[in-house]
């Protein structure tokens, strides 16, 4: 199991993770190339089937166990009047989703994954990053560990969302943080904000760029915060560990792990990303990372709801490519 004891230790572990098996994604292309179909007209199907074939080491990848996990977490940020929705919603959503009430319990049974959810010390929210640093240093390596530790390492494939009333704010800091930007590029509504409270928000983040701008990924992950934003980078990397192709949600867990991506975007190469989300910032995150949705659906949720709708499309693009036959076994010759 991936643990790690400071900050500084994540810009050492892309030499030490695995990496995508060449080998078995070029065999994998070959059976693509073989099945009964005009070579690529499968599109996405065919690089998704080729994803999971080279991540999980096996030609004719499975995916017997899928796992998704929700981690909550609560915002000093919700000070600066950026949420619609008051913070104990995050305590009561966390209750619903143990209850099976909630979207994602819904959607995680369509698709045939199990949900854990976890919360993380709900009742002692983070800073308000407009006053200072949200986590120190220990509260960050605490919370990536407590996701690392969550991933199930039998899984054969792992969906991550999010639960925190406030973290479309978090959200939009770390994007421009990241990626460069100021506020305006990022912020959206998230639950519903009204203009009042974009204008709000706007102020916020950019106080927070201000006090908090020009630091390494996992600083400004502690800077501007969230113990569920960390968890998220955290079971990304334990997953990266443990050898299993990841499914990122919407924007909250998108701008999470550009964290990761700002340490080595080779450490998101084991994930793909679900939808893209109705919050504007997600499109422009998503284009600055070179990765692209595998559904739109206009949702803008959280949860893990994109990502799980996805692993459908996943599971539809291995039974083509397990279930199919090749032409010489239909007896066609091409
Ligand atoms: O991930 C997304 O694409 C997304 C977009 C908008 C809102 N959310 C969810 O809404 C919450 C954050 O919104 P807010 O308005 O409280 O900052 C949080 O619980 C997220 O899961 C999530
Ligand atoms: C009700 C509700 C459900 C959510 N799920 C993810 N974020 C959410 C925010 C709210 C407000």
């Amino acid at each position: 199991m991936l643990q790690v004891q400071s900050l500084a230790e994540i810009s050492t572990l892309i030499d030490r993770l695995p990496v995508a098996d060449e080998a078995i994604r070029a065999a994998a292309l070959a059976r693509q190339n073989s099945l009964t179909k005009p070579p690529g007209s499968l599109g996405r199907l065919e690089e998704l089937a080729l994803h999971w074939a080279a991540w999980r080491g096996t030609v004719q990848p499975t995916i017997k166990k899928a796992q998704a996990l929700c981690f909550a977490g609560n915002h000093g940020i919700c000070a600066q009047g950026v949420n619609p929705f008051p913070q104990e919603v995050t305590f009561l959503m966390v209750k619903n989703f143990e209850m099976g009430g909630a979207a994602i319990n819904q959607l995680c049974r369509a698709a045939g994954a199990d949900l854990q959810v976890i919360a993380l010390d709900l009742d002692h929210p983070t800073q308000d990053f407009t006053q200072g640093p949200a986590m120190t240093e220990a509260e960050t390596v605490a919370a990536l560990n407590t996701g690392a530790a969550a991933v199930d390492t039998t899984a054969d494939a792992l969906i991550i969302g999010e639960m925190g009333i406030g973290n479309s704010t978090i959200a939009a800091a770390l994007a421009a943080a990241v990626y460069g930007g100021t506020a305006k590029d990022y912020v959206g509504p998230g639950t519903g904000s009204d203009a009042a409270g974009i204008a709000r928000k706007i102020a916020a983040i950019d106080k927070g760029l201000a006090l908090h701008g020009g630091l390494g990924g996992m600083e400004t992950l502690a800077a501007l915060g969230g113990r569920e934003i960390a968890a998220m980078c955290g079971a990304v990397l334990g997953a990266r560990a443990a050898g299993i192709p990841v499914i990122l949600d919407g924007f909250i867990s998108t701008a999470a792990v550009s964290t990761l991506f700002k340490v080595d975007p080779r450490l998101l190469d084991h994930c793909v990303v679900g939808h893209t989300s109705a919050e504007p910032g997600h499109q422009k995150v998503l284009s600055t990372m070179g990765k692209r949705a595998l559904l739109q659906m206009e949702m803008r949720l959280g949860e893990g709801t994109g990502a799980a709708l996805a692993l459908g499309i996943v599971r539809a693009a291995l039974e083509c490519h397990n279930g199919m036959v090749t032409y010489a076994e239909a007896g066609i010759t091409a």
